[in-house]
């Protein structure tokens, strides 16, 4: 097995140094000041990885967004979520991350998430267990639903698909019941919370590759379980998942929630007036027919 952990350490380095990136470019609004610094961000990321290691290829949410093709090979590739928590970063709510993954075949070696108001650095590689500021790390181990955490997201979708989709599926597992539904506004800051025990189940169907591929590891080597939102396979390109503490918490998830349709982070962006479009948002057939068999 090929041993990754120079690229590993040379990751933590690269993300403990640019989460110090302190200095904010006032504009006009925030939005434009967001998208700044988060191209920044993945600028430093990029050139610096790029710059020790040429012939790796990266997946980052900023150059997707301006256009870059998303494609996953079975090359070394970096997939990097440059501020995880925008919206945070704008209301100065405490939880922004930095997250990286680093996929060879597909196959996810490590993944880094640095949690950087919190000073937090989480990272794990395939097969050597999950770490906290150095710290090993591991889920709650909780199996019985109705005392668990749950953290989802609320997500940027506002059509009504979405919004009924989101608001039933938090509806169903309040009824069940748990014991609370939380969102912090970072996925990759949720999943790690599961990760390290302060929650024991997070599910979302709308993430990208770059919000949960560095903590989907994590959980993993941190003793949990990671599939996708129908309680099968995890396929990180898929944009559903549930992190769990245990299969039978992430299959009582899978049982309860509801799907909802989502382009896959590998299909073709939208076209548009006959140009291709960075639009990836959530479309397509309306609710699977098992759906009716779900638990309500
Ligand atoms: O765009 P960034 O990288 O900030 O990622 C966040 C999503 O934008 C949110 O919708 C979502 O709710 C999460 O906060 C997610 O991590
Ligand atoms: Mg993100
Ligand atoms: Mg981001």
């Amino acid at each position: 097995m090929a041993d990754w952990t120079d690229c590993l350490n040379f990751g933590i380095s690269v993300a403990k140094r640019a989460g110090e990136q302190k200095e904010v470019k006032l504009k006009s609004s925030p939005a434009d000041l967001v998208t700044e610094t988060d191209q920044r961000v993945e600028k430093i990321l990029i050139s610096a990885i790029s710059t020790r290691y040429p012939q790796h290829r990266f997946i980052g949410e900023e150059s997707v967004a301006a256009g870059e093709r998303l494609q996953l090979t079975d090359s070394p590739t970096w997939i990097i979520d440059p501020i995880d928590g925008t919206v945070n970063f704008v209301h100065r709510f405490p939880f922004v991350a930095i997250s990286i993954a680093f996929a060879v075949n597909k196959q996810t070696e490590f993944g880094i998430v640095y949690s950087c108001v919190e000073d937090k650095l989480f990272h794990a590689q395939r097969g050597r267990g999950a770490f906290l500021n150095g710290e090993p790390l591991h889920v709650s181990g909780q199996e019985d639903i109705s005392r668990c955490v749950v953290v989802t997201e609320i997500g940027a979708e506002r059509d009504d698909l979405a919004l009924s989709t989101l608001t039933s599926n938090i509806f169903r597992l309040l009824k069940l019941p748990v014991h609370g539904v939380r969102a912090l506004g970072t996925a990759a800051v949720d999943m790690c919370q599961v990760a390290m025990g302060g929650a024991d189940a997070y599910y979302h169907i709308g993430m990208h590759c770059w919000d949960i591929a560095a903590s989907a590891i994590i959980v993993r080597e941190a003793g949990g379980v990671v599939t996708d939102t129908d309680g099968g396979w995890f396929d990180v390109m898929s944009r559903r998942v549930i992190a769990a503490s245990s299969s039978a918490v992430a299959n009582r998830i899978a049982q309860v929630i509801r799907p909802f349709p989502c382009r896959r982070d590998d299909e073709e962006p939208l076209q548009s007036g006959g140009q291709l479009t960075a639009d990836r948002k959530c479309a397509g057939p309306l609710m699977k027919s098992d759906d009716t068999n779900k638990t309500h």
